[in-house]
């Protein structure tokens, strides 16, 4: 078997033209008309977008989509696996049958997402489009991107608002990670500016919505927060977060897709969802489980604990916690030493780190979206916010 397999990838490697039947028009062509349902609309724009690609996405990626294109309409993979060898089929059916039992849902969204992230520029089905990292965006006070001495920092900077983020500064985000990708930073960094590190989520996002546009506008901050969490998931070099004060909300729970987590010990992390009538996002309903354990996971993501920054430390949600008055010299000392670090050994051993989960996390963060696009329009949700805004509470 393992013989096999390690000649199904040296085909891939050294044979690329024998996988050419994976290309897309075969992909296409076994479409089926029965399994299209919820977003087939997008589902089937992506299958169309692809034929327009320009660039050839390499065999991985052909690989890839065919195996969620045939877990979106197929479902689990249930045919017999090809003889030993038959490698183009096999290597097909192995990454079919990588995919498990994932939903169909789940596939076909997984599928959109990385034809729109193949080809960026080109008509995509949603609203919100994620920014390209060579688009232009407008400059902007609130998130504020520097480059200096291999560390790439972007700075959450509205802190007469507690740093609440705002539509576009979820999209000033992507935009900043995309660029922070591929420049010639070593270490990417994200911060807040002045007592704290974030809010979270800006309340009033949900606030601004006209009548009779309330589901379109759920969907679309769906599509932005899936977009939004996969840059985390995505990104390629080291990512750290310097918590210099109180987290909450999407702020805490995207920690767990951080590389290394430094707080003051005046941060708290704080993920009030069950008060706001929501439910978790950034893929915490996987992350924190396994990072904390179950139990202490659910008491912060059901039941809201605020932990100190020791305790988040003592739960592994944080790296290590510095005294408020050495804070930042002591970390960015060590942050610039590990900016001179070799910044291809870096981003390679983060891919071996990281790479087993990605696909997973990506089906999770998926998941999590549908979940709370149906939560932000419940009544629960609605009045939670109303709260806020008339601030009859504050949490
Ligand atoms: C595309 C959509 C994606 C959605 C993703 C899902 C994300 C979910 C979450 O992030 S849930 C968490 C949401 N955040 C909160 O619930 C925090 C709400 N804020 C507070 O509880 C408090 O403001 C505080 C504890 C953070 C700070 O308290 P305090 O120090 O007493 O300051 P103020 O309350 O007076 O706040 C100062 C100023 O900032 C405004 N503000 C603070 N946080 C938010 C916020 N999250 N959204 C909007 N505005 C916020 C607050 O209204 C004050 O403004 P004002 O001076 O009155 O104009």
């Amino acid at each position: 078997g393992a013989l096999v397999s390690m000649a199904g990838r040296l085909m891939r490697r050294w044979c690329p033209s024998l996988l050419q039947d994976l290309h897309f028009p075969v992909v296409q062509l076994h479409m089926s008309r029965t399994a299209m349902r919820a977003s087939e609309k997008d589902f089937e724009n992506a299958v169309n977008q692809l034929k327009l690609l320009k660039k050839d996405p390499g065999n991985e990626v052909k690989l890839k989509l065919y195996a969620l294109y045939k877990q979106a309409t197929e479902g689990p993979c249930n045919t017999p696996k090809p003889g030993m060898l038959d490698f183009i089929n096999k290597t097909k059916w192995d990454a079919w049958s990588a995919l498990g039992s994932l939903p169909k849902e789940t596939a076909r969204q997984n599928y959109v997402d990385l034809v729109s992230s193949l080809s960026p520029s080109s008509e995509s089905s949603s609203q919100i489009k994620p920014a390209a990292a060579d688009e232009k965006l407008p400059e902007s006070e609130n998130v504020v991107v520097t480059s200096e001495g291999g560390i790439t920092k972007i700075m959450l900077n509205r802190p007469t608002k507690r740093n609440a983020i705002t539509t576009s500064m979820y999209k000033e985000i992507i935009h900043a990670l995309k660029v922070a990708s591929t420049d010639n930073s070593t270490i990417t960094v994200i911060t807040g500016s002045g007592d704290y590190y974030s809010s979270g989520n800006d309340l009033t996002n949900f606030t601004a919505v006209p009548p009779g546009e309330i589901e379109e506008s759920a969907k679309n901050a769906g599509i932005l927060l899936r977009d939004f969490v996969n840059s985390f998931i995505d990104f390629p070099k080291p990512l750290i977060a310097v918590v210099n004060g109180p987290a909450v909300g999407i702020v805490v729970t995207i920690l767990g897709l951080f590389d290394v987590v430094y707080a003051s010990d005046r941060a708290t992390f704080h993920t009030p969802f069950s008060e706001l009538g929501q439910s978790p996002e950034g893929c915490s309903s996987y992350t924190f489980p396994k990072i904390m354990g179950p139990t202490k996971a659910a008491e912060m993501l059901l039941f809201g604990k605020k932990l100190t920054a020791r305790e988040a430390c003592a739960q592994g949600l944080v790296t290590e916690v510095f005294p408020e008055s050495t804070f930042q010299k002591e970390v960015w000392t060590r942050l610039k030493a590990y900016a001179k670090l070799p910044p291809n050994s870096l981003r390679i051993s983060k891919e071996l780190i990281r790479s087993t989960e990605k696909e997973k996390l990506h089906a999770i963060n998926a998941e999590e979206c549908t979940v709370l696009q149906g939560r932000w329009l419940s009544e629960e949700c609605m009045s939670a916010i109303l709260n806020f805004i008339s601030r009859k509470s504050k949490l």
